[in-house]
């Protein structure tokens, strides 16, 4: 139990309740997510499960409703793979809500065969970062009004691994579905790094987050990491214990001077050289704007 305790990680401290909040997390229907709306949905905020799968959804949200008594935990459709459903999420929601205090970007996808999304992006690439880059341009509006306000972006430790390749960000020459990932979640931290730049002043913050290695559906393209989490199983976190640095980063008070900042087990961790370089930051936003024909200066 000792060494399982070890393997757990941190644990978000923070006894900050969440009353007249508004929370939206995507992907959050299984996983980190779930445990993720589970809690803050506990502390009383209103939960919005961006998802793709509403009926799935549905079923993660009655469970969240009935284990917390929080009868406020929404469920809307949302895939990060086309900007059409970003855009129609977006509208709706900013229809229906006129705050907006915690956006989690949770969702993400793993080591699948190469594809493209609705609108030609790679799939890593393309739900990832493009697509919580579009959806994070579409609520910031609503983010700067209800400050103070936070945005999490889940990356990983695999960033360190992670390139960006501006003559092939697509994958189209070289395409390999484990540096894929990598090279998304590298996205993930300079895209954290440049909006903590931009936002500096307005009362919106945000942080990237390594939960761990933690027990979810996130391995099921690959039949070799299904095994090794098997057979490690003792030394990877549950959902509940991957969602604690999520937790600390959206709850945690006196965080705003880390803006910007990367965190694992609840605490400031090591970012990898190539996800400190500003110029690499910036041009990968301008990138990213050009990709999805938005302007966000
Ligand atoms: N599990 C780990 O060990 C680990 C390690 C490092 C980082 N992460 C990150 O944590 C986050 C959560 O992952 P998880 O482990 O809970 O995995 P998970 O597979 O259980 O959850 C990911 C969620 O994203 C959703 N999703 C996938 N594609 C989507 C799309 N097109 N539109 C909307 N939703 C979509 C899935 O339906 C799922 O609900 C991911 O960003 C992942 O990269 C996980």
């Amino acid at each position: 139990p000792s060494i399982r305790k070890f393997f757990a990680g941190g644990v978000c401290r923070s006894n900050v309740q969440l009353p007249g909040k508004v929370v939206v997390i995507t992907g959050a229907n299984t996983g980190i997510g779930k445990e993720t709306a589970r809690e803050l949905a506990r502390r009383g905020a209103r939960v919005y499960i961006a998802c793709r799968d509403v009926l799935k959804g549905e079923s993660a949200a009655s469970e969240i409703r009935a284990d917390t008594k929080n009868s406020q935990v929404l469920v809307r459709k949302l895939d990060l793979s086309d900007t059409k459903s970003i855009r129609a999420f977006a509208e709706g929601f900013l229809a229906e809500e006129k705050q907006l205090h915690i956006l989690i970007n949770n969702a993400g996808v793993m080591m699948c065969p190469y594809s493209k999304t609705a609108d030609g992006f790679e799939t890593h690439l393309g739900v990832n970062h493009l697509g919580h880059f579009l959806l994070t341009h579409l609520l910031l509006e609503r983010l700067k009004e209800s400050t103070p306000a936070r945005v999490v972006n889940l990356s990983s430790v695999a960033h360190h691994v992670g390139k960006i390749h501006f003559h092939d960000l697509q994958g189209e020459k070289r395409y390999s579905r484990g540096f894929a990932y990598c090279h998304s979640k590298l996205a993930n931290m300079l895209f954290t790094r440049e909006l903590a730049k931009r936002l500096q002043g307005t009362g919106v913050t945000t942080y990237a987050v390594h939960p761990g290695v933690v027990s979810s559906e996130l391995v099921r393209h690959s039949f070799l990491l299904c095994l090794l989490w098997r057979i490690f199983s003792p030394f990877v976190k549950s959902a509940r214990e991957g969602a604690q640095t999520s937790l600390h980063c959206a709850l945690a008070e006196g965080l705003e001077p880390l803006s910007g900042k990367y965190f694992s087990d609840c605490k400031r961790a090591w970012v990898s050289p190539r996800a400190r370089d500003n110029k690499t930051a910036e041009r990968l936003w301008n990138v990213s704007c050009e990709l999805l024909g938005i302007q966000w200066d």
